[in-house]
């Protein structure tokens, strides 16, 4: 039994679930990885030039022992996120620490401590076993898997399952990650997957949509509501791409920062009006290494009150970090809310506590999404209220290629990967949900 004979299941509309479960499944695929022993491969060099494409392995390896809870899944297409980004350049430390401290925890984990990571932290694909325990999902189920792993044997985590104390993100603190022809994941990752999206344009959203849920919506992070002004750097990029939709969506007021006028184009397109060309406008938030300028501040700030009518910002969805962090805490209103899930820039932040303390505004730290709000996003997708921003779609092969792009910041949204589906566009199910949507949901192609 190999990979097509997978793909030949999937692709057959007349293959039944009991067809699906009596697939043998191959006793190894072709995966995407990291290697332990190449971890300092990069040592001295500038993050910048840190290349993914030399880091990044296209590897065959062994299929894994299910586990209880767990489900076997056939890999149709996936996505690159930033955290692959970080993997690959062993930043800010190896990932292979994570899978070693996994290992640790218990016996079945131990198979998580391997010389290869196996990366990758989205998926759209079919479910191909299920482990003793999983009664929701069945071979042959078409599916999507948020990338939250918990264990949920400590009270901490049981309100809001991402403060479990064992709560990973799959594909980058455990292994068997989406970018592979075959993934192992916790059933209650899996999600019913858009019927109206093809895999790869189902598989771009889970991560990057989740996170800007849980950070710009949910009361877990912002809680943001009508009318609300809302500053989204990088908002034609990956998680950006969603703030906006989800500004817009829910009646607030995006003001949009990017670095080009494609990229404010993007933004025009899906409907925000308020935006900021940082590149343009050559904010230089830093006098030096160690000085700030709150000149500049001060300046984006004016800016930002041109399109709101002298309002300031309630909600700033923040990740780039060092870079904007300063800046991002002074332009908030009295009360508001800066949130912040990254810091790619750099993460020892500084900024001017007065304009913190005096005004009475808060910083929330997110990080992705609890099990419910994972869903909730999903849901969104499902129902064409926020749509995929899939731009280029890479091969297996390529992955290091489109890791570079990401790294250089040289994409738009998402970047997908094709995993067993030999071509784009396959696997729509509801033709006419999707015509409805379609403009939105080519949106970022081939710009
Ligand atoms: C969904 C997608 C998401 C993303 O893309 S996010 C972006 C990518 N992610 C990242 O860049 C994050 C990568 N992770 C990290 O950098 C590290 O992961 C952390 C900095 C988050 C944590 O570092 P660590 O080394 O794992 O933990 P410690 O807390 O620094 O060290 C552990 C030791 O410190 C002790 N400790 C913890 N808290 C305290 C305390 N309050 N007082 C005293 N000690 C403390 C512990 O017990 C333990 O000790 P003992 O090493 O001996 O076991
Ligand atoms: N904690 C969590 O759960 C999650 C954290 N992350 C982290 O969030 C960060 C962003 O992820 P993602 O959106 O997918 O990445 P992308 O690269 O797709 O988008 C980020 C955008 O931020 C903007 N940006 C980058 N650097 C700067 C800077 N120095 N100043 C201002 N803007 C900047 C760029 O837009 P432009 O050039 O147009 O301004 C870029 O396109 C990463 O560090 C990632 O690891 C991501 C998902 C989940």
């Amino acid at each position: 039994m190999t990979v097509k004979d997978i793909l030949a299941a999937i692709q057959s509309p007349d293959s039944t679930s009991e067809d699906f479960a009596a697939l043998q499944i191959p006793e190894s695929y072709r995966a995407i990885t990291v290697h332990k022993d190449e971890t300092e491969m990069f040592a001295g060099l500038a993050t910048r030039d840190k290349d993914p494409r030399k880091s990044i392995h296209l590897d065959e390896v062994p299929l894994p022992e299910l586990g209880p809870g767990e489900a076997l899944v056939a890999v149709m297409a996936s996505s690159v996120n930033y955290n692959s980004v970080w993997t690959s350049i062993f930043e800010p430390l190896s990932t292979f620490g994570f899978l070693e401290r996994y290992g640790r925890t218990n016996e079945l984990a131990k198979r998580h401590d391997l010389p290869y990571h196996i990366i990758g932290s989205d998926l759209a694909g079919v479910v191909l076993r299920t482990g003793p325990g999983v009664n929701a999902w069945r071979p042959g189920d078409e599916v999507v898997a948020h990338c939250l792993s918990v264990e949920l044997e400590s009270s901490d985590g049981h309100n809001d399952t991402m403060l479990d104390p064992e709560q990973r993100i799959w594909g980058f603190e455990t292994n068997f990650g989406g970018l592979a022809e075959i993934a192992l994941v916790k059933s209650n990752q899996l999600m019913p997957k858009p019927d109206h999206l093809s895999w790869e344009e189902a598989a771009a959203p889970g991560l990057v949509n989740s996170t800007a849920y849980r950070q710009l919506v949910s009361r877990n992070g912002a809680g943001m509501k009508q009318g609300d002004n809302v500053l989204i750097w990088g908002a034609s990029g990956g998680l950006g791409s969603y703030a906006t939709q989800f500004a817009l969506a829910g009646g607030a007021n995006p003001i949009c920062v990017v670095s080009s006028e494609q990229k404010a184009d993007i933004c025009r397109s899906m409907g925000a009006e308020a935006i900021i060309d940082r590149s343009a406008e050559g904010y230089k938030f830093w006098k030096d290494e160690t000085t700030q300028d709150p000149k500049e501040w001060k300046r984006f700030g004016k800016r930002i009150r041109e399109f709101t009518d002298g309002e300031d910002i309630d909600i700033v969805f923040e990740h780039p970090g060092r870079e904007t962090f300063g800046a991002s805490v002074f332009v908030t209103r009295k009360g508001g809310t800066i949130t912040t899930c990254a810091s790619t820039s750099g993460y020892m932040h500084e900024y001017d506590n007065r304009y913190l303390w005096m005004s009475l505004k808060r910083i929330i730290g997110s990080h992705f999404a609890n099990y419910r709000e994972a869903w909730e996003a999903n849901r969104l997708i499902a129902k064409g209220k926020i749509h995929p921003t899939l731009s280029k779609v890479y091969s297996l092969e390529d992955t290091g290629q489109a890791a570079y792009d990401v790294h250089r910041n040289l994409h738009q949204g998402k970047v997908g990967v094709l995993c067993m589906a030999p071509e784009e566009g396959l696997g729509v199910r509801d033709h006419e949900k999707r015509a409805k949507h379609i403009d939105a949901i080519n949106r970022f192609r081939n710009i």
